[in-house]
């Protein structure tokens, strides 16, 4: 069942929560809303629901107009963050609540609910609980069961609010993975409130991206990273190195710290936005730029080793951040407080008045085709 979101807002008092705005999700579709807290991910949400009435604006499913439909009747599956199980009631019986209280030329037979709530039970793996109750189960049991009684109503659209956001890191991973596999299989369409970026990135086919009540960009995860319409959706995806500095010559710069744009391209001032893995680092500048950074900190957790580097002799805001590989570590074993220096492959420069950024490439050809994934170390 597609959605159609057309030109709708919302006001609490005189405060505007959700500004005009159009939004289509496609059937099949898993749409993750993406943005700070109050951006009004939850209010849109609860707009698509009915829980909430939009001040303007038109909810369309499929061709049918629900604006003035209650959420009772618009078979919408609902999963929030804090599970809402009913605590004195079984888990099977937890899920099959909704089907029990249907009325009674809608409500399936004892037997239909009772083979639906065991195939549900059995996809989500909890066939062997059944009989427990809430507080006998974890909390990422809760959350699946909480999943199985949205879906055990068989809805064409599933809305989640936060769904895993009390869920450890590890747990979190693995509903979400769980729940992409579901949404695959069931073919529903999804749309999920996160504000956790690697979530929305990692599961949805589109991120729509708010704040401040309106949508800075919708697009395809990829799409997104690489393409970011402007610099609020830049910051918000994740780690992002700045340089600010001024033209000089050929050169961006700043204090003793300088950038040298490829040939052929202009320097203009403003902010150079360069992600991890689109500097290197080298125990000496070179011809592209002259970037010396203290090493604050090394974390050796994960895929690569991530490195905190703070700006030497020049400012930024934030602390800038490069990984390497764990081999390259082991060869250069990176010591706190040591200096290094960045060198830029690839960058996007926001220019002071530009609304959209200019991509600038320091790579060959060649280097783009062969380019690693994460940044690399020049043992020079
Ligand atoms: N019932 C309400 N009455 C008054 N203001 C509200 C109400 N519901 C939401 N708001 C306000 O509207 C804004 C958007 O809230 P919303 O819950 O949609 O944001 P959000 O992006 O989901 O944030 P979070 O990630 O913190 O849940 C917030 O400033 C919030 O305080």
């Amino acid at each position: 069942m597609s959605i159609q979101i057309k030109n709708v807002s919302k006001t609490f008092g005189d405060f505007q929560a959700i500004k005009p705005l159009d939004l289509t999700i496609h059937e099949g579709e898993m749409v993750g809303l993406l943005g700070p807290s109050g951006s009004g991910k939850t209010t849109l949400l609860r707009i698509i629901a009915g829980l909430e009435t939009a001040d303007q604006g038109q909810i369309l499913f499929g061709e049918r107009d629900m604006t003035r439909l209650h959420v009772r009747n618009r078979r919408v599956g609902f999963v929030f963050q804090n599970y809402a199980l009913f605590r004195h009631m079984s888990v099977a019986d937890n899920i099959a609540f909704g089907l029990e209280v249907l009325p009674r030329k809608e409500r399936p037979a004892k037997a239909e609910i009772k083979k639906r709530v065991a195939e549900l039970l059995d996809r989500i793996e909890l066939s062997h609980l059944a009989g427990r109750y809430p507080a006998q189960l974890s909390g990422g049991q809760k959350q699946r069961v909480a999943l199985a009684r949205a879906l055990a109503m068989q809805p064409r659209v599933l809305l989640l609010d936060e769904p895993f956001g009390a869920l450890d890191a590890r747990v979190r991973k693995e509903l979400r993975r769980w729940l992409r596999d579901l949404h695959d299989d069931l073919g529903f369409t999804s749309v999920f409130v996160t504000h956790d970026q690697e979530e929305a990135l990692e599961v949805s086919d589109r991120v729509v991206v708010m704040s401040q009540g309106q949508i800075e960009q919708q697009a395809t995860p990829e799409d997104l990273y690489h393409q970011p319409a402007n610099r609020f959706v830049y910051d918000f995806l994740g780690q992002v190195n700045v340089f600010q500095g001024t033209p000089w010559g050929q050169q961006l710069k700043q204090e003793a710290a300088w950038i040298r744009f490829p040939e052929g391209t202009t320097p203009e001032s403003g902010q150079l936005y360069l992600r991890p893995h689109e500097i290197t680092l080298a125990r000496q500048p070179d011809h592209r730029a002259h970037l010396p950074l203290t090493i604050k900190a090394v974390n050796l957790i994960g895929a690569e080793v991530r490195l905190e580097l703070e700006p030497e002799g020049w400012h930024s805001d934030e602390i800038w951040e490069a990984g390497i590989t764990h081999a390259e570590y082991n060869d250069w074993q990176p010591q706190r407080g040591e200096t290094c220096y960045a060198l830029p492959l690839s960058a996007q420069l926001f220019a002071q008045d530009a609304a959209q950024p200019r991509p600038i490439s320091w790579l060959t050809a060649a280097q783009v085709k062969g380019r690693p994934s994460s940044a690399s170390i020049a043992l020079v």
